[in-house]
């Protein structure tokens, strides 16, 4: 018997303190590095580090690494090595691109060559996943398991935590209940909660759809600009709104409602990005200079969710051929695509040419 945490709840307790600022280890059998998010890291804690010695790096994505035309020997990953006088300004500026244009010349940066990565690319990844800046100051450590003891630190241990990162994390259907809408008055919102700690995820269903033949479906990725504000800097509102209205016409459908904003990256990225597009770069770029791919989101929990409501083959609305593409490699059959075009507006003009150029979106 153990009430201890297990993996996946360890690494829910390390994105919670990477969130407000508190250092976790990772540590395998021979190595343990203190991991600070950079974007919450605070100049206290800076000097701290300095006082226990050894050199410091800042990981940051070869995606942020190319743009600050820093070297990324590790591949997907650069780490650059902390000056010995860098102040936290130096890290928020490498990690935040939002005064790129103002203060160009943030090196010479230089990256680290020698020893393993491994730690440092878990390091992004939980970062990422706390929907922070993909970038984080790691710190080798010696004596780790005594200083996490002394300091309360969480340890996570990379080699249990590397393949739970890569799955995509059990959902349970926590309750259903009826819910009239606008659209159809035989609504149902499920209720899907992850075991990862994660966000929860909804699923409307409308009217009663046979589990035995292709259902209209729609994935739509949260968007609180556009779905609840009314944004016109994308499709999103209309997206949704259409797709319910479509499911009503038909009678039935089932609309996911996956919180994955921003393309996966959370709302302060997203808005980050806004900013940048506002310096004049597109949709995709700004993404790149965040230190993030075009798109972050796993469709699998998609599917895991129809899966686990009893489909199995959709006739699936949209424009995006990724998400068919996932949707056949996770064992959801896509019979048919039907279009979702609705919403372009001056606003949104060349963001929606952007997707058709640079992610395939078929307009
Ligand atoms: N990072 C980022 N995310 C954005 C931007 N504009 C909209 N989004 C997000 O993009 C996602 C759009 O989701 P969807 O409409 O499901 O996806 P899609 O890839 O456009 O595919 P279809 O609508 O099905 O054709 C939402 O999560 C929005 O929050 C942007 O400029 N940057
Ligand atoms: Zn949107």
């Amino acid at each position: 018997m153990s009430f201890a945490p297990d993996i996946i709840e360890t690494l829910a307790r390390a994105r919670a303190d990477l969130r407000m600022g508190v250092p976790v280890v990772i540590a395998d059998a021979k190595a343990a590095v203190l991991v600070l998010a950079a974007e919450t890291m605070d100049a206290q804690r800076l000097a701290d580090l300095r006082v226990l010695g050894g050199v410091p790096v800042l990981a940051i994505t070869a995606r942020r690494a190319e743009t600050l035309k820093a070297r990324a020997y590790d591949g997907d990953l650069a780490r650059i090595v902390l000056p010995p006088d860098a102040r936290l300004d130096w890290v928020l500026a490498v990690a935040d691109p939002a005064d790129d244009l103002k203060t160009p010349m943030k090196g010479p940066l230089l990256s680290a060559r020698e020893g393993d990565a491994g730690m440092h690319r878990l390091a992004i990844r939980l970062v990422k996943t706390a929907q922070l800046l993909p970038s984080a100051v790691v710190l080798d450590l010696q004596d780790a398991a005594a200083f996490a003891l002394a300091n309360s630190l969480t340890v996570v241990q990379a080699a249990l935590a590397g393949p739970v990162l890569e799955q995509v994390s059990d959902l349970h259907p926590v309750v259903a209940a009826r819910l009239p809408m606008e659209a159809a008055g035989a609504g149902r919102l499920h209720i899907y909660r992850p075991e990862d700690g994660g966000e929860e995820h909804y699923a409307i269903e409308i009217g009663r759809p046979s589990r035995d033949a292709p259902v209209l479906a729609r994935l739509h990725s949260a968007c609180f600009t556009g779905d609840v504000l009314g944004s016109l800097k994308c499709d999103c509102g209309p997206q949704l709104r259409g797709a319910l209205a479509q499911m009503g016409a038909e009678g039935e459908g089932v609309l996911l409602y996956l919180n994955q904003e921003g393309r996966g990256i959370g709302l302060a990225n997203k808005m980050r990005a806004y900013s940048l597009q506002d310096q004049g770069f597109d949709t995709v770029e700004a993404n790149h200079r965040l230190g993030f791919e075009d798109d972050e989101r796993d469709f699998r929990i998609g599917s895991t969710i129809l899966k686990s409501m009893g489909f199995s083959s959709v006739r699936l609305l949209t424009n995006n051929p990724r998400k068919i593409d996932m949707m056949q490699a996770n064992g959801i059959t896509v019979t048919e695509r039907v279009p979702l075009k609705v919403g372009e507006n001056v606003h949104n003009r060349a963001y929606l040419a952007t997707k058709a150029l640079k992610s395939g979106h078929l307009f």
